[in-house]
């Protein structure tokens, strides 16, 4: 497969995820024609219909004519009741099946649909509606090298994908980089807040956290230098960041941070079992 222009991807499941990847795919060119969801949200298919000019159905049975692709892009407590529901369809169709859920996992999917079937299951986040998704795959043993392709160039079509060796990563990557456009979006909420404190206007304090991070980010993807370097490089000795960081050093936010991630982890294996 050289190409995405002939791809059929329906979307089960039209909200947030599968939102940023269908704005994410039709900016790379695919077109409209190539791409429907369904959901049961009315308002929400109106959103997207209205946002993305592709069909949208109600009934997730209704656009299974022949799809190459189909994303699973439905809450993982739903995952099992929809599966049952689609799963005629996609056992008369037998496309490969890609799933954006965190924590179900794709022995789940098989036993739900069918062992034979191919199964990728993916980790993205929201910043794919830009083209600057993060995200980790992994495949199981059904899928083919053509589909592994098909798989690349869809994900490359929303940001930077790595392929996973083992299942048990993916929960590493949704604590990572599937939850991580939040924790960062946290941070800058506190940092324009403490700006806004020290007499900044709203404005101007969301304009300066924006570009900050925005820069901060550019500058550790661009430079061939390590993080810590790039943090010492703001750090005068004796100077503001110093006064800073130690700040964070002692409400020991290292720890905070690593605790946080667990969590992630940790959710993220706990949800395949209470949704089983
Ligand atoms: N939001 C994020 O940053 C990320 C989310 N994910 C995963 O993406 C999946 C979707 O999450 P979001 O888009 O954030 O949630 P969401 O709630 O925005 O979207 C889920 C959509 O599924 C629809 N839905 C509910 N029952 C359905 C059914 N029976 N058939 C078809 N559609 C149905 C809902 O109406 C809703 O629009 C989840 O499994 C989540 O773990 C993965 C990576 C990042
Ligand atoms: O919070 C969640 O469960 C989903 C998965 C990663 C990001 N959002």
């Amino acid at each position: 497969m050289n190409s995405t222009k002939d791809l059929r991807i329906r979307f089960v499941g039209a909200g947030n995820m599968a939102a940023s990847l269908i704005g994410g795919l039709l900016n790379k060119g695919l077109t409209a024609s190539q791409i429907s969801a369904s959901d049961p949200g009315l308002a929400q298919r109106d959103y997207i219909k209205d946002t993305f000019r592709i069909m949208v159905h109600e009934d997730n049975n209704a656009h299974f004519g022949m799809p190459d692709i189909v994303v699973l892009a439905v809450k993982p407590q739903v995952m099992k009741q929809v599966l049952a529901d689609v799963k005629a369809s996609i056992l008369t169709n037998e496309p490969l099946v890609i799933s954006v859920a965190a924590g179900i996992t794709t022995a789940q999917i098989e036993r739900w649909l069918s062992p034979q079937l191919s199964v990728v299951r993916t980790m993205p986040n929201t910043p794919a509606l830009i083209g600057q998704g993060a995200i980790g795959m992994f495949a199981n043993e059904q899928v083919k090298d053509a589909q592994k392709r098909m798989t690349e160039q869809i994900m490359d079509a929303v940001g930077t994908s790595v392929w996973l060796s083992k299942e048990s990563q993916v929960d590493a990557v949704t604590a990572l980089s599937g939850s991580g456009p939040a924790y960062f979006f946290m941070f800058m909420e506190h940092l324009q807040a403490a700006a806004e404190q020290l007499g900044l206007t709203a404005e101007d304090a969301a304009l300066l956290t924006k570009k900050t991070a925005v820069g901060a980010a550019l500058l550790a993807e661009r430079s061939d230098e390590s993080l810590a370097t790039l943090r010492e490089r703001v750090t005068s000795p004796n100077g503001t960041t110093a006064a800073a960081l130690d700040a964070f050093a002692r409400q020991h936010v290292d720890e905070v941070i690593n605790q946080a991630v667990q969590a992630a982890n940790e959710r993220s294996v706990t949800l395949s079992r209470e949704f089983d």
